[in-house]
């Protein structure tokens, strides 16, 4: 598929991001950081969609000279119908306007005892993976997947993929 004609904006400055729709689309977006509207820890896929959805809509208005606003956002969420554990959720928005799609992203389960004190302390999830990883600024390189699996997913990755997810429905003739 060619991303090549669509001039994209992505709202954030995050190297995590801006990496997944790179490798998404061979493009470098123009980035601006925007406000998602949601707590700075989404604890619901309800409202990690919303804070992508919102940073979408903002870009596209920040940037004008854009044709689609993606907006990304991490969050965790709570299964308590089949498994009772905490997962990792990674979504990607796109909006040109009048259409709005979504990709979701690898939901992958968080040790108990991270979501538990994320939402105990309401400290951020990337808190508590630069501790358990002693390094920093994880949320803008390999993140939480990239922590869990030694390296085997990266939060790139799995954002790449929520990102060709919401961006195809624009570019592919299988949509029209
Ligand atoms: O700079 P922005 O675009 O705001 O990106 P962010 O990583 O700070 O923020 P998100 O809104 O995407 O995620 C909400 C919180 O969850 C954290 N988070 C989400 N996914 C993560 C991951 O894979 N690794 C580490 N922290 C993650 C993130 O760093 C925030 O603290």
């Amino acid at each position: 598929m060619d991303f090549s004609g669509i001039k994209l904006a992505l709202g954030t400055t995050n190297r995590a991001k801006q990496e997944a729709v790179i490798r998404a689309t061979g493009q470098t977006p123009l980035c601006a950081a925007v406000p998602s509207q949601v707590s700075d820890q989404p604890l619901s896929e309800a409202e990690t969609v919303q804070g992508a959805i919102n940073r979408a809509k903002a870009v596209l208005e920040a940037v004008p000279e854009a044709q689609i606003g993606l907006g990304m956002e991490g969050g965790l969420t709570f299964d308590d119908q089949f498994t009772n554990q905490w997962y990792l959720i990674s979504v990607c928005a796109a909006w040109n306007g009048r259409q709005l799609y979504l990709g979701k992203g690898l939901a992958f389960p968080i040790p108990a005892q991270i979501g538990e004190r994320v939402k105990r302390e309401g400290i951020e999830l990337r808190t508590v993976i630069d501790e358990w990883s002693g390094t920093e600024g994880n949320h803008q390189k390999g993140g939480a997947y990239g922590l869990l699996t030694a390296g085997r997913i990266n939060r790139p990755d799995v954002f790449c993929e929520a990102v060709l997810a919401a961006l195809t429905p624009f570019c592919s003739p299988l949509y029209k």
